[in-house]
């Protein structure tokens, strides 16, 4: 079978257990998130836009170029692309990028009154690429809400060159995440989760 074929089938069993896994968290909920794998052939595989992700079909995967553009004109990406196509192209060497709704990303990010959420002295925080030690803090950039994504994107692209160690947070909407391949990806995802759930749960604490 060509490889360009395997690949993609390979991408889109990726991006349907990614989705089955955050929606079994409750991180997708309606038809909030998206997912997207880089192919070795530099095309990227995303979902559609408006599917709920926790019930995927291999139908529901399509392909865009590195500009966010769809192969196929008949076909509508995540209406936030261009975020995707972004962190492909500042970490060429990454592979998957995960956007999630989580109750804790979306509600700490309303709470926050700075630009970013510190998460401090957690073990989990080794999860993030190039920790190792929980004594050391982690600074998640948290951007606001735009429906223009374009827009969003300019606001977000400065950060990159700050060597962003684990993600951002868009402002009552959710976490973008990424690795080298779909584990690693869902991985940084399920930690920074974590994190962002003791945070509020400390938040809880202390009112
Ligand atoms: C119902 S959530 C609003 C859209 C959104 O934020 C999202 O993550 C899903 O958008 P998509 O176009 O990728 O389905
Ligand atoms: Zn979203």
């Amino acid at each position: 079978m060509d490889q360009t074929v395997t690949d993609f089938a390979r991408a889109v069993q990726d991006i349907l257990f990614a989705g089955q896994r955050m929606d079994q968290r409750g991180w997708v909920p309606a038809t909030a998130g998206n997912i997207s794998r880089k192919l070795a052939d530099g095309r990227i595989a995303i979902t559609r836009s408006g599917c709920h992700k926790g019930f995927l079909q291999a139908a529901d995967v399509i392909t865009v170029d590195m500009q966010g553009k769809p192969h196929s004109p008949e076909n509508r990406p995540s209406a936030e692309t261009l975020l995707h196509c972004q962190i492909y192209r500042h970490f060429p060497q990454m592979g998957a990028v995960l956007h999630g709704h989580s109750v804790a990303s979306t509600v700490l990010s309303m709470e926050e009154e700075t630009a970013a959420l510190t998460l401090a002295d957690y073990e989990v925080l080794k999860v993030f690429e190039g920790q190792t030690t929980h004594a050391t803090s982690v600074q998640v950039p948290l951007f606001e809400n735009d429906q223009d994504i374009a827009q969003l994107a300019d606001v977000v692209e400065p950060f990159f060159g700050t060597g962003m160690p684990a993600g951002y947070i868009i402002r009552g909407h959710g976490v973008y995440v990424w690795g080298k391949d779909m584990p690693t990806a869902l991985a940084r995802l399920e930690g920074l989760e974590f994190l962002l759930a003791c945070a509020l749960e400390r938040r809880k604490l202390h009112v």
